[in-house]
């Protein structure tokens, strides 16, 4: 028998799924379902991981295998976020989840920049597209939200206002290609232990962490306009993370990896959503490069990438 050409029912499908970085989060108080409400301005940038979706035989369910650097740091089993999504997609349907899903791994682990969510997104469209399901649009994204905060975005991509926790996303227009360079660090941080240790900084201080204690997040204007206008000057000016005093007390280290990228030319350097990737805006893609390089050299992290926002969602390829 002959292989299976991309495209025939049955062959397998690989779709292609961005990276992210915060431009903006604000965080609200801690809400009583354990989420905080936010005001989150997503960038999708040109890192990607691919996820394969190819037949596997009946009962067989989702199998995974993953491949890259750092393969060894993903979960093989059903806490997979790519496994999760294809028995999600499944369930949906009330058919079996046969697969063999393979992530080929480009975006840093635990590094705030989504990786889990984009091979969640990735599986369930690879699934959606391999099974013949033709799940519509907003199905698809709700079954996205229900998988994480952040995997609404990694299907959509290009740049969008998240509110509520995350997953209800507005699109936002942009006006230019942003160019940055990233400092991914050793090891990872916990999502859940950054947003624990951002409330407890504001217990500290002696505000509470509540909801009726924080402000409620809004989106900053000088933010939008910089975007729209795509002015890397003016975007730079507007960054903000309220994550990054919870990331800098769990690794202190980071202080000096942000001090480096600036030092190097950097427009403006900060800590990638939870972190511990720490995400620099340059003025221009030459810029980038010598950052990343300057960087690498600074020994303050495992290793530097460049990339450019925005950046397309997750499609087939
Ligand atoms: C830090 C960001 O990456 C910024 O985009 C996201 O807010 C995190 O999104 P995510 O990794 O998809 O997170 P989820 O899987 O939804 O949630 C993991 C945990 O992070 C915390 N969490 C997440 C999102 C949110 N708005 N408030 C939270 O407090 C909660 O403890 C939650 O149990
Ligand atoms: N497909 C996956 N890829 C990577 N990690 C996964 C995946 N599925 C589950 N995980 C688990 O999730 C943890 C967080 O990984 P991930 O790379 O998604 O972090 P992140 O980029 O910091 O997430 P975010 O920016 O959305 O908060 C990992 O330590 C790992 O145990």
């Amino acid at each position: 028998m002959s292989a299976a050409v991309p495209g025939t029912p049955g062959a397998p499908v690989t779709v292609r799924v961005p990276a992210k970085v915060n431009a903006q989060l604000t965080v609200g108080g801690l809400r009583p379902d354990g989420f905080h409400d936010l005001a989150n301005v997503f960038l999708a940038v040109d890192l990607y991981d691919e996820i394969t979706a190819a037949p596997a035989p009946e009962g067989e369910g989702p199998l995974l295998t993953c491949s890259g650097p750092d393969a060894g740091r993903v979960p093989l089993d059903h806490t997979n976020l790519a496994v999760r999504a294809a028995y999600a997609l499944a369930l949906r349907h009330g058919r079996s989840p046969d697969v063999r899903l393979h992530i080929a791994k480009d975006i840093p682990v635990a590094g705030g920049m989504a990786g889990g969510s984009a091979d969640a997104a990735g599986a369930l469209l690879a699934c959606d597209t391999l099974w013949g399901t033709r799940t519509p649009r907003e199905e698809l994204l709700a079954i996205c939200a229900g998988l994480g905060s952040d995997v609404p975005f990694s299907m959509t991509g290009g740049a969008a206002l998240g509110r509520g926790r995350g997953e209800v996303l507005t699109p936002l227009e942009v006006g230019g290609t942003f160019h940055w360079a990233f400092a991914v660090a050793e090891g990872g941080l916990s999502t859940p232990a950054v947003y624990r240790e951002c409330d407890r900084l504001r217990e500290r201080h002696g505000a509470g962490a509540g909801v009726a204690d924080v402000p409620a997040p809004e989106p900053s204007a000088a933010l939008l306009d910089a975007l729209r206008a795509g002015d890397a000057d003016a975007l730079a000016a507007a960054l903000t993370n309220d994550l990054q005093p919870a990331a800098l007390s769990l690794l202190p280290g980071l202080a000096d990896t942000l001090k480096a990228g600036t030092a190097a030319g950097a427009l403006a350097a900060l800590v990638s959503g939870s972190g511990p990737t720490c995400a620099f805006l340059a003025a221009d893609a030459a810029s980038a490069t010598a950052v990343a390089r300057e960087l690498r050299l600074s020994g303050t992290c495992r290793t530097a990438r460049t990339a450019t926002g925005p950046a397309p969602g997750a499609a087939v390829r």
